[in-house]
């Protein structure tokens, strides 16, 4: 079953063509990375598939075979389907002055009534699912710390526990390793990857470096102004051919050193970097 289909999807700003005629077909618990060079539309692209975005005349998004918009106009199952789509982004993830298990359990607002939202009355039952879901992620301890105090990977942790609560059965993830550390980058990683593959979640990551895309994920579709240039193998996205596609921007999206593969030994994780840190951290000097 599919769970995202765009076409012909395309968004101009101005004079700026930010999308221009993407297709693209995701099925049901595939993991699938979004690369591109800076500006070549990715989150523009999640914008539009989460629905907070909408795409010009002749654009169609389908979220698990409903139709989500068309031509601009969002369609009837709107309401419904934002709650089966959770996202998280590369910063601002939490409210930083509420506990993290309240950050948390805002995963099921769309779900209870609007009173119990407001005055934050979540059920024992509820509380302890949030608290599950921190466990799964591998945070249970924080649950009852400010979000503030968090560093940057375990904010983005208590994110992916809150999509958890929300039962959401696809997850954007736009940009979520950005700001991090290494280390805390292929935690958050492993995370994204272990929930695709035990809840089935859908996950479309998009991705700065080529390298955690062939990591974690075997198919890549990669952007370069608006289009997609590539979908296919991760496997197949050599350095060489990503300088076929992306010339001299190409540099921003390797890493200066290779990636660990998944499950090999690796250096005791150091402090996570707090979050806030300056994008792209990860790039090149
Ligand atoms: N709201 C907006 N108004 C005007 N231009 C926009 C808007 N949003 C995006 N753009 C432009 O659309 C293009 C694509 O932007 P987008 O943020 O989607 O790229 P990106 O691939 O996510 O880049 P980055 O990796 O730097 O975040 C850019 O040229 C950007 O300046």
């Amino acid at each position: 079953m599919t769970a995202i289909a765009v076409e012909n999807l395309s968004k101009r700003f101005g004079r700026k063509q930010a999308l221009a005629g993407v297709d693209l077909t995701i099925g049901r618990g595939e993991m699938v990375a979004l690369i591109g060079a800076s500006g070549s539309g990715k989150s523009t692209l999640m914008r539009h598939i989460a629905g907070l975005e909408r795409g010009d005349a002749g654009s169609l998004i389908e979220i698990l075979g409903n139709v989500q918009q068309r031509d601009g106009r969002y369609g009837a199952d709107m309401r419904n389907l934002r709650g089966d789509i959770g996202v998280i982004f590369q910063q601002f993830n939490l409210v930083a002055r509420l506990p993290v298990i309240t950050n948390v359990l805002c995963g099921i607002l769309g779900r209870i009534s609007a009173w119990r939202g407001t005055f934050g009355f979540f059920t024992r039952a509820e509380r302890i699912a949030a608290i599950e879901a921190l466990g799964r992620v591998g945070i249970p301890e924080v649950a009852w710390q400010r979000a503030s105090t968090l560093s940057g990977g375990q904010q983005q942790r208590a994110a992916i526990a809150r999509t958890l609560v929300q039962r959401s059965k696809i997850l954007l993830a736009d940009e979520p390793i950005a700001s991090l550390d290494p280390a805390s980058a292929r935690r958050v990683m492993d995370v994204l990857a272990d929930i695709n593959r035990s809840e089935g979640m859908t996950v479309l990551v998009s991705l700065h470096q080529v390298e955690y895309a062939r990591v974690y994920c075997d198919r890549t579709i990669a952007l370069r102004d608006g289009k997609v240039v590539y979908d296919g193998p991760s496997d197949a996205l050599s350095d060489t051919f990503l300088t076929e596609l992306y010339g001299a921007a190409s540099e921003e999206l390797v890493l200066p050193q290779k990636l660990p593969v998944r499950g090999e030994a690796r250096p005791a994780e150091t402090s996570d970097r707090r979050a806030g840190v300056r994008k792209k951290t990860l790039q090149p000097a």
